[in-house]
């Protein structure tokens, strides 16, 4: 199937160029086997689309041309072309802060370049040479530390205007898995698409781009199981819907066989032949990778060896005595001199030719690189600060409406966070109520059903905190891309995050608490079962909070430490194995901002406040008849369940709004 769509992408790249005089061939028609062998196969499939362009080509070797026109399929028709976008770059420095002391480490050094619009541009280098730093600084997504100036169609690079005709596109896919192909591009198309632009539209941009990128005939597979040359694929046309004028990839090529590298590399030509600015870092291209380039960037240690055609990399090379051997790679040899295998002193003999990165004298097209003053009269200020709107396409809340539709997808399809959720729930309510069946009423048992009261509250804790620790981390790095590509505002995210998972949780808490209560024997009076309830969904929700707060802030390696690790002091103070009245003066603090003491006193006091006797039957020896002997016992008050409930609630508060500025801190953290 991945051939017979490579074929009729070819084809449709071979119409394409037939019909675009005056633009450069894309594919030569003679080693594109358009054949007869193609066409039969292609027919046999029975794909619609496929049939068509076969249809076309019969028909014009048939010379119907007005009727191969009209049906002529061209990629991306739904996407008009943009003005092209030059980027200038002079004296990048990128200054990170490493270690605990923060010690200063220069990783770009004053580098400098020229990319003219409409062109594929590879940033070429050894492992740790900089390119993803210098693609992050292009695209804007570094900021922080970073001095020199980027420019744009020849003026001073405005973030925002910036952001809007941008695309970033990371090196690992961070895709919603559990979604279709189809599902992730209306998802997309919803968000990035104002809402004033029609079903049909949509579907029409939708089904263009799916199809010019061989995903059309994987509409209707979870993303999650595409190889992984169709998740990249996916992951540019993710981003291709908002038809952006610049695209930023870092390493496209990455983990792809060299058919899918290929593929990937001739669909970003393509896309830059539109008129798209496509620039994208690349870590060792195959010679017929290589060729595909408009331009390459090659940087050793951070500055810049060699600017312009890759057909002129070894005349570059002859010129400075560096000559490539013979039946050698031109872009295994650049690499090779720029990871200093034949020496430092020729890194910086080319850094030095290159006036890293200034000289433009191996450009295959001179007359395309212009000064920036020449691009500021041929781009005028009104052409190129293309709206004061809003930052993103859609309005809050129909991206909350988006993300939500979203999110309702997922919490179906997700096994662990959903069903495993419900079905751990039921369980260990069976398991607990079997194991203190009946305690609830009965006076000999009260310690037993205490003991139950606390497991249950750390059941409601440990079992959803960590639950969130263990999968946020992965949905950050979505959030991050998306956030980036101004999918939707941080503040709609969190607040879909919030209500997504309500339903879900409610449910399972609610389940875990008719099963236990029930096995259990608690006092059958709806109040209190209310009351039982309501504490039970607060320590649930609090335990989310804590696992987004967690999850957001740390990976999933130190969250699983730091999670069950910080719930050890809130143990302690809850009153459990140390009576409150016992613990010492200097640690008296915590049990006020314990929730689990909250949590246990708000049990306690639905359980066994304003309750005169308890059932003595299971024993001749009844120690509790009376809850208050107990109560004054364990020095708790029967009747603090408001205060616990406010208390509960303000912690819930508190915590969500601390888990929204760490979001935000984390988010421009990274950046
Ligand atoms: N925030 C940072 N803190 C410390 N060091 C950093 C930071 N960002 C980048 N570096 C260092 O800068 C150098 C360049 O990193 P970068 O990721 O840009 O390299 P690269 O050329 O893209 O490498 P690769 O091909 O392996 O991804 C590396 O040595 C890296 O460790």
């Amino acid at each position: 199937m991945e051939i017979i769509q490579q074929d009729a992408r070819n084809i449709a790249l071979s119409n394409l160029t037939l019909s675009t005089s005056q633009s450069p061939p894309v594919y030569n028609p003679t080693t594109v086997p358009i054949n007869h062998h193609n066409r039969d196969s292609l027919h046999t499939n029975g794909n619609s689309v496929i049939n068509n362009h076969t249809n076309n080509i019969k028909n014009d070797t048939n010379g119907h041309h007005n009727h191969v026109d009209e049906y002529q399929l061209r990629p991306f028709r739904n996407l008009p072309t943009k003005e092209s976008v030059d980027i200038q770059f002079k004296d990048v420095t990128y200054t990170a802060r490493v270690g605990f002391r923060k010690v200063k480490k220069e990783i770009l050094h004053k580098v400098n370049g020229k990319f003219p619009g409409g062109q594929l541009i590879a940033i070429m280098g050894p492992s740790g040479a900089g390119k993803s730093t210098l693609l992050d600084v292009l695209s804007g997504y570094k900021k922080s530390n970073v001095n020199g100036a980027v420019y744009v169609n020849g003026r001073i690079r405005n973030a925002d205007s910036f952001r809007k005709m941008t695309c970033y596109i990371t090196q690992d896919d961070r895709l919603q898995l559990l979604l279709t192909v189809l599902e992730n591009m209306r998802i997309a198309a919803d968000l990035k698409l104002g809402v004033n632009t029609a079903y049909e539209k949509k579907e029409s941009i939708i089904e263009d781009i799916l199809t010019a990128l061989g995903l059309y005939e994987h509409q209707m597979t979870l993303a999650g199981r595409l190889s992984g040359g169709q998740k990249k694929r996916l992951s540019i046309a993710l981003e291709l819907i908002s038809n952006p004028t610049i695209m930023f990839l870092d390493e496209p090529t990455t983990g792809l066989d060299s058919f899918s590298c290929t593929q990937v590399v001739q669909l970003l030509k393509q896309l830059s032949e539109q008129g798209r600015t496509i620039i994208c870092t690349i870590h060792q291209p195959s010679a017929k990778l290589f060729q595909q380039f408009d331009q390459v960037y090659v940087l050793a240690q951070g500055e810049c060896l060699y600017q312009g055609s890759p057909n002129r990399l070894v005349q570059y090379l002859q010129s400075i005595d560096i000559p490539c051997p013979m039946y050698h790679n031109p872009a295994d040899f650049v690499i090779e001199l720029a990871s200093a295998e034949y020496g430092e002193d020729k890194i910086q003999s080319m850094v030095l030719n290159m006036s890293n990165g200034e000289c433009t004298d191996w450009f295959s097209d001179k007359s395309k690189v212009l000064k920036l003053e020449q691009l500021r009269i041929k781009y005028p200020i009104a052409k190129i600060e293309n709206g004061s709107g809003n930052f993103h396409a859609t309005s809050q809340f129909h991206q909350l409406k988006v993300l939500l539709r979203r999110g309702y997808i997922r919490s179906k399809r997700d096994t662990t966070l959903t069903h495993l959720r419900i079905a751990s729930n039921v369980i260990v309510a069976v398991m607990l109520g079997l194991l203190f069946i009946k305690a609830g009423n009965e006076g000999s048992r009260v310690l037993d059903n205490y003991n139950l009261l606390f497991a249950i509250l750390i059941h409601h804790k440990m079992s959803t905190m960590m639950l969130t620790i263990l999968t946020f981390p992965t949905e950050m790095s979505v959030l991050i891309k998306e956030h980036f590509n101004r999918w939707y505002s941080l503040k709609v995210y969190y607040a879909s995050v919030t209500i997504i998972e309500l339903p879900v949780v409610t449910i399972a808490c609610i389940m875990f608490t008719i099963i236990i209560y029930l096995l259990s024997a608690q006092p059958m009076e709806w109040n209190r079962f209310l009351m039982f309830l309501a504490i039970s969904w607060l320590t649930v929700i609090i335990a989310q909070s804590l696992g987004l707060l967690i999850g957001a802030w740390f990976d999933v390696v130190n969250g699983t430490f730091i999670g069950p690790t910080m719930t050890v002091p809130m143990m302690m103070f809850a009153g459990f194995g140390v009576r409150l009245k016992d613990l010492p003066d200097y640690l008296k603090w915590g049990s006020h901002i314990s929730y689990l003491r909250y949590g246990l006193e708000g049990y306690v006091g639905a359980i066994y406040g304003n309750r005169s006797t308890l059932d003595c039957e299971m024993k001749a020896y009844c120690h509790y008849r009376y809850p208050q002997k107990f109560l004054t016992e364990i020095s708790m008050e029967g009747d603090k369940f408001w205060t616990d409930f406010y208390a509960l609630f303000v912690t819930i508060l508190l915590l969500r709004l601390a888990c929204y500025y760490i979001l935000r801190w984390k988010i421009m953290a990274v950046r």
